[in-house]
């Protein structure tokens, strides 16, 4: 198989092709932080994507950092997930959950008792979150004790088992783009001095230790992992650190790797960073992200150097992105107005190419 149109094998699953939907934040959930009934048309318009992943659900209320994101801990909303899957399985789609906990990137408005977000040290985040229908400045964190840190791996591995008992075919734990896992990895926003930081093997503690618990839970062929080596957070030697993380993640053998590439939502830039050098540490399926289009996802496919490639704002634009890609279609052009909040509008009501049309 030559083209990116043609079955993958990832896991049990026999994904129709290479193509992701990336995970999409789109700040649409309803009461309870349950994902919205638009979600349910949503997802399913997006069916014929090889594999769709979920924007972020928290894995708890401290784990959110943005209004009216979704939840994956509580049994309303793993009945709101449910009518999800459900309608994507009812395509022929796959779907996984991105399991998410924010860290720092979070607001006291959010947060259990108005408390300050939680970090692997307490140092600020220069970023705005979406709260109160405004951006505001991040809250000043706290440092995590270790005991804490111990009982957020056990909310994502709670979390991980909420997915697949509503209906997910697997979930991704979301290690990269500057929130909590992302946070112990990179030592600008990680100084511990315990078994947590201080060293390429201290900032991966966590990330290997959450994603060997997800595994424990649901499966190592259920499992993948986010990383965004070079964006949202300075370190002193990223290659050396996210190779080590690759190099452990699959020695346990989980389904796949899935990288940003370069600086989030940034052009495709031929970054400082060595990707292929990241690739040959992990011997699974590696989901190349970052400002890809069809051109440049085929001569790297051809080259050997990504297995799957995961797009996102196009497939905001184009449910039908992978007829359109395959049929030379021109793409639909996202509306930025309409990415983050409010209801059909720039959700649901993008077309799909003419039936007659390829
Ligand atoms: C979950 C996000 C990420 O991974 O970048 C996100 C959150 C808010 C806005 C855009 C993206």
């Amino acid at each position: 198989d030559n083209t990116l149109f043609e079955p993958y094998t990832l896991g049990a699953l026999t994904l129709a092709n290479r193509i992701v939907m990336a995970p999409l934040t789109r700040n649409r959930a309803g009461a309870g932080f349950v994902a919205s009934e638009l979600a349910v048309e949503y997802y399913s318009q997006r069916a014929t994507a090889g594999l769709i992943i979920s924007e972020g659900a928290q894995i708890s209320q401290e784990g959110q950092g943005y209004q009216d994101t979704p939840g994956i801990y509580t049994q309303a909303q793993i009945d709101g997930w449910r009518k999800v899957t459900n309608a994507v399985h009812a395509k022929g789609g796959h779907i996984f959950l991105q399991l998410w906990h924010v860290g720092r990137v979070s607001h006291v408005d959010l947060q259990p008792n108005a408390q300050a977000p939680v970090a692997p040290s307490a140092i600020k985040a220069d970023t705005k979150v979406y709260v109160n229908n405004a951006f505001v400045d991040v809250s000043e964190p706290r440092a995590l004790k270790l005991d804490e840190i111990q009982a957020i791996i056990a909310d994502f591995r709670r979390a991980a088992a909420n997915a697949i008992t509503a209906g997910f075919d697997g979930v991704e734990v979301h290690g990269a783009n500057g929130y909590l896992l992302d946070q112990f990895a990179k030592d600008g926003s990680n100084t511990r001095t315990d078994a947590y930081g201080g060293s390429v093997e201290g900032r991966a503690r966590i990330i290997l230790e959450v994603t060997a618990a997800v595994a424990a839970e649901v499966g190592a062929q259920r499992t993948g992992v986010r990383i965004s080596p070079i964006n949202s957070i300075t370190s002193t030697d990223p290659q050396a650190q996210f190779n080590y993380i690759a190099e452990k993640l699959g020695e346990m053998g989980i389904a796949y790797l899935h990288v940003v590439e370069g600086g989030r939502g940034g052009p495709h830039e031929a970054a400082a960073f060595n990707y292929a050098e990241l690739r040959a540490k992990f011997a699974n399926t590696y989901i190349a992200n970052n400002g890809y289009n069809l051109e440049l996802a085929t001569s790297r496919f051809t080259k050997g150097e990504a297995d799957l490639f995961s797009f996102g704002r196009p497939f905001i634009a184009n449910p039908d992105l992978v007829k359109r890609l395959k049929t030379a279609v021109p793409l639909t052009e996202v509306n930025p107005t309409t990415i983050y909040g409010g209801g059909a509008e720039g959700y649901t009501d993008y077309p799909f190419v003419a039936s007659n049309h390829g």
